[in-house]
C-alpha cells in the first residue's frame, strides 16, 4: 500500500521504481566500486571526524534496519574533510546486512561483498536548516559507509542491545555511544556522487567509502539476525537480514580514491 517498501520479492529493491522512478537515476547507490578504475585524486585531503562530543540519543528498529539517532541540534558531532566543503552533522547510524554468512554490503569491491555495511549519516547544516530538507538537496547529506567482515570488540555494545528493539518501531535508550569506535585504524576511502540506498533514494549524497573492512564475528552478526522486519503485533515474524540494495548502474560516474 502507498510508499510501503521492504527486501522481499515483491516489495524489493526491483519494485522500488513504480513508487520511486528516481530508482532508475543518474546517481544512484550502492554502486560496484573498481579500485584500479577510480582516480587517485591529490587533493583529496583525509576524513575528519569530530565526534568526541557526540551524543548518542536511542537504538530503534525502523522495519528496515536498526537505527542509532544523534543529538543533532548543533555542530558538536560533525564529519569533514575529503570531498566535503564544509562540516556534516552525524545524525544517525544504521547497518545493512546479509543472510547466514553470505553477502550482505551494498557497496561492493570488484563484485565481491561484505557480511556488513555501516552506515553514518551526516547532514549539510550550513546550507540547510534541516535533515530533510538536506535529505533531497544534491550536496545535502554525507555517510560514511564502513564494510564490515568478521569479531569486533566494541561491537558487543550494539549486539549486547539488540534484543531491546526486535520488534518494528520499538525504540531504546541508549547514551553515551561514541561510534569512532568502530572505525578501522585507516580512513583510505573511496568517494563519489549517489544516493540513499533506500526509499525515497534521493540523490543526495556524497557517499565516502572507507577502503579497509572493520573486524566482526559471525556470532555478532548472527545477533543482528534476531531482529525481525514486523511489529510485535502482528502475527509473523519476518527475520531482518538481505536489507540490501544490489549495485546500481555507475552511468558514466567517476569515483575517486584518497591516497
Ligand atoms: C538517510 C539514509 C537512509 C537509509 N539509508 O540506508 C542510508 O544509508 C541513509
Ligand atoms: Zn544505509
Amino acid at each position: 500500500t502507498g510508499n510501503q517498501w521492504g527486501y522481499g520479492k515483491d516489495d524489493g529493491p526491483s519494485a522500488w521504481n513504480k513508487n520511486y522512478p528516481v530508482a532508475d537515476g543518474d546517481r544512484q547507490s550502492p554502486i560496484d566500486i573498481l579500485p584500479h578504475q577510480a582516480r587517485h585524486d591529490p587533493n583529496l585531503g583525509p576524513i575528519v571526524l569530530n565526534y568526541d562530543r557526540c551524543t548518542s540519543i536511542n537504538i530503534a528498529n525502523n522495519g528496515h534496519s536498526v537505527v542509532v539517532e544523534f543529538e543533532d541540534s548543533d555542530d558538536r558531532s560533525v564529519i569533514q574533510g575529503g570531498p566535503l566543503d564544509n562540516p556534516y552533522r552525524l545524525k544517525q547510524f544504521h547497518f545493512h546486512w546479509g543472510g547466514k554468512g553470505c553477502h550482505g554490503s551494498e557497496h561492493t569491491v570488484e563484485g565481491n561483498s561484505y557480511a556488513s555495511e555501516l552506515h553514518l549519516v551526516h547532514w549539510n547544516a550550513v546550507k540547510f536548516k534541516t535533515f530533510g530538507e538536506a535529505a533531497s538537496a544534491p550536496d545535502g547529506l554525507a555517510v560514511l559507509g564502513i564494510f564490515r567482515s568478521d569479531e569486533h570488540r566494541w561491537l558487543h555494545m550494539i549486539t549486547d542491545a539488540l534484543y531491546t528493539v526486535k520488534f518494528k518501531g520499538s525504540v531504546t535508550d541508549f547514551k553515551g555511544f561514541n561510534p569512532k569506535c568502530l572505525l578501522p585504524s585507516s580512513l583510505h576511502y573511496w568517494t563519489y556522487l549517489g544516493s540513499l540506498t533506500t526509499p525515497p533514494l534521493h540523490e543526495s549524497v556524497t557517499w565516502i567509502v572507507v577502503k579497509e573492512p572493520m573486524i566482526v564475528s559471525e556470532k555478532q552478526l548472527g545477533k543482528f539476525r534476531t531482529l525481525v522486519f514486523t511489529g510485535e503485533e502482528e502475527d509473523e515474524r519476518t527475520r531482518m537480514e538481505n536489507n540490501f540494495r544490489p549495485p546500481q548502474l555507475l552511468k558514466g560516474r567517476t569515483v575517486r580514491s584518497s591516497n
